[in-house]
């Protein structure tokens, strides 16, 4: 029995979950501060809030966070690394990881992501669906990358980058720390820290919050 403890029972999560039964993990449990308000996720059943799961980190084989956002994420990751849980990563069978590939822990490889030759992926990333990491990317920690996006070969970003579904970054560009790139969009330019590009090709946006 591979018991699996995923911290946040949101739909990120659910797909984590179904991933990781397709891995191997036979008893996958979720923990959410909304605990004891939601008790299940899916299928799944919400058994504790977070301070739940590091008293009772000894009764899992492993433990992810299933939290899309990027800064929650990192947030709670880091949370369960000072408290010395085992953070693993979990890969769909379906996912083409090159053997020279580096992976961080925390990441989370979905159906049909591939990650080619000698990409680093930083800990705690999400590689979604179909997503491309092509040869000689460095990913940084606590990225994502959304359905069907494709880095090209040796791009390169700083941490909690957000790459939106469909959006194609060209070979050797850097996105630096907290970029977000739209869903659809054609990045042809480094972009700054911290600044959010859309469209084709893309150019800095602003909210309208
Ligand atoms: C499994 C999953 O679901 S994984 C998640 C997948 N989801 C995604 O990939 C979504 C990524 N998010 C986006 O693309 C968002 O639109 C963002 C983050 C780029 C912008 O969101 P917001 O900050 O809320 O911007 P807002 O919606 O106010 O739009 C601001 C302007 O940018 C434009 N814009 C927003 N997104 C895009 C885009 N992807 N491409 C082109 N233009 C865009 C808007 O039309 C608007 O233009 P206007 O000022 O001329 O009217």
């Amino acid at each position: 029995m591979m018991r699996l403890a995923i911290l946040g029972a949101s739909g990120h999560g659910k797909v984590v979950a179904d991933t990781a039964v397709s891995a191997g993990w036979n008893d996958v449990v979720f923990f959410d501060d909304a605990w004891p308000g939601v008790t299940w996720n899916g299928i799944w059943p919400v058994v504790g809030s977070t301070g739940d799961l590091i008293s009772q980190r000894g009764d899992f084989d492993g433990v992810v966070v299933g939290i899309g956002n990027n800064s929650t994420r990192a947030v709670l990751q880091r949370k369960l690394m000072v408290a010395e849980l085992n953070i693993v990563s979990v890969f769909h069978p379906s996912a083409v990881i090159s053997t020279h590939a580096h992976v961080g822990s925390g990441v989370v490889v979905f159906a049909n992501a591939v990650i080619n030759a000698f990409a680093q992926v930083g800990a705690g990333s999400i590689i979604n669906t179909g997503a491309v990491v092509e040869h000689d990317c460095s990913i940084g920690d606590f990225c994502h990358v959304s359905p069907n996006a494709v880095l090209a070969g040796g791009v390169s970003t700083g941490f909690q980058v957000w790459v939106g579904a469909g959006a194609s970054v060209k070979q050797l560009i850097h996105l630096g720390n907290e970029v977000t790139v739209g869903m659809g969009s054609v990045v042809l330019h480094d972009v700054p820290e911290g600044q959010t590009v859309a469209g084709v090709p893309a150019s800095p946006i602003f909210s309208q919050d």
